[in-house]
């Protein structure tokens, strides 16, 4: 039996909503279908989930923006008159939303989740409705009727083990499960939201509780490729590769398969096939516990912007028993999470994401360093990329390095600052933003050369 997710690029118009249909019908081990909300119908068009975002933004006491309310029912209304459904479901999207915004009003933080949630909800109703109105048995099932018990932080849910016995039992269930991507349910009641592009995550979270065999996650690209194709023109396509490989990728910017969507599927070793909706006859990326290595010990390189790093120096750092700890427990007490510490003899830095030191917060963090360090030196640096390198084959594989820093240095880019951890599945260079893609693209070149050359 096999879980099928559709992205929002995949179900963002009627003639998406009828590939999706034919995709099901090529395939009758395709029992549960994950559905986002609908996506970018082309270049430029805006995602409902955006659009939810500034309705709910817009909610006041009593009103708000009636055009971004207009603009999410227009999402609706186009895909159900094209094809022509029962236009009872426009009556139900619309209460919908009202109920939504009536019931969470006095909470900015719940109102975001209900709304945000309410794109892959109304979706998965409607994706219902089309596929019983072709004559297939469909159902729609709600996060809360599978089971889906969630921890309660708004926008950053995280999936709680009890729900897998749950979601086990709509095995029962006869014919296709339509179930909402991206939300559940937290014990106190409320509708929590996955991080963004979190319906990857209840597809997975869905093939483990249902002990599927594989899980399918269609979106709009032929496979997963060795760099963003919005990086380098056609990139090289691969074929398969490993959970570590795809966490380290996704988790670095390979965008179109979410970092925190492996976890669910892991333990159960069921393998994950990224497939095209508007190809299915490509024959996909498949993600698996381990896989032959191809001559290629680099399989992808991954970059991603947003971090800045505190530097500090103090002589004689090395010698003072728990310093790295003290630091560590400051971020901690101020909520403020890491996600590298470089460190010399008497210096370290700790990398994370700007977005956490917004100007209050990093005087306070600094202050604090400050003083309860004694540090000698201490700045931020901002406007930094990290870029990964990542493959099973690199830790066999000499002169890796040499081939990252040469192809850096070609390319005119700076390196901040270089990590690899104990698992030596992947590499990682800090970089000014502004050289990242030069920087990613002379990479490339340097580790993928016969791609190159065929292209040439
Ligand atoms: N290494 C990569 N391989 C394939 N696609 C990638 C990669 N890195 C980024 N992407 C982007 O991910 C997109 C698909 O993800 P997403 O937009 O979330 O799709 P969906 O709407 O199906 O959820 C692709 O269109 C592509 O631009
Ligand atoms: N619609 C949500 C969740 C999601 O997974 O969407 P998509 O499949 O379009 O990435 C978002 O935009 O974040």
């Amino acid at each position: 039996m096999k879980v099928v997710k559709f992205g929002g690029s995949s179900v963002a118009s009627a003639t998406q909503y009828k590939k999706v249909a034919s995709i099901l019908a090529a395939d009758p081990e395709r029992k549960a279908v994950i559905v986002s909300a609908p996506g970018k119908r082309h270049e430029g068009d805006t995602k409902t989930t955006d659009l939810l975002i500034r309705l709910a933004e817009s909610v006041g006491e009593r009103d708000f923006d009636e055009s971004a309310f207009q603009a999410v029912l227009k999402r609706y209304q186009d895909i159900i008159d094209e094809l022509e459904l029962d236009s009872s479901l426009m009556t139900e999207v619309e209460g919908h939303l009202h109920e939504v915004i009536s019931m969470y009003r006095q909470s900015k933080d719940r109102l975001l989740d209900g709304l945000k949630a309410s794109g892959e909800d109304l979706n998965a109703k409607v994706m219902a409705a089309y596929l019983t109105s072709l004559g297939r048995k469909a159902t729609y099932i709600s996060p809360k009727r599978a089971g889906m018990i969630v921890t309660d932080e708004p926008g950053n849910a995280q999936i709680l083990p009890e729900s897998y016995p749950e979601i086990a039992k709509l095995r029962g269930v006869e014919g296709v499960l339509v179930i909402p991507g991206f939300f559940g349910y937290s014990y106190e009641g409320n509708i929590v939201t996955f991080p963004r592009g979190g319906s990857d995550i209840t597809g997975s979270i869905i093939a483990a509780g249902l002990d599927a065999t594989e899980y399918e996650n269609f979106t709009d690209v032929d496979s997963i490729y060795c760099v963003s194709p919005k990086m380098v023109d056609q990139p090289r396509e691969l074929k398969e590769l490993t959970y570590r490989e795809m966490r380290e990728l996704a988790y670095s910017g390979f965008s179109v398969f979410h970092d925190e969507a492996l976890q669910p599927v892991v333990h159960k070793k069921i393998p994950v096939c990224v497939k095209n909706t508007n190809r299915p006859e490509a024959k996909g990326t498949r993600i698996v516990a381990s896989r032959e290595l191809d001559g290629h010990p680099v399989i992808g390189i991954a970059s991603d912007e947003g971090f800045c790093s505190i530097n500090m120096t103090k002589y004689l750092m090395n010698r003072e028993l728990g310093f790295g700890r003290k630091l560590l427990a400051i971020l901690e007490d101020e909520g403020v999470s890491y996600e590298h510490t470089p460190s010399g003899i008497d210096n370290m830095s700790v990398i994370l994401r700007s977005h956490q030191l917004y100007n209050g917060q990093e005087a306070r963090v600094l202050n604090r360093i400050r003083e309860e360090l004694q540090v000698e030196d201490l700045y931020v640096e901002r406007d930094l990329a990290m870029i990964m390198v990542v493959g099973e084959g690199m830790n066999q594989t000499i002169g890796i390095a040499s081939k990252a820093t040469q192809a850096l240095a070609q390319a005119g880019a700076n390196i901040k600052m270089i990590n690899q951890g104990s698992s030596e599945v992947s590499m990682m260079f800090g970089v000014n933003v502004a050289d990242v893609e030069k920087a990613v693209r002379s990479l490339y070149h340097i580790y993928f050369p016969a791609e190159v050359g065929q292209k040439a």
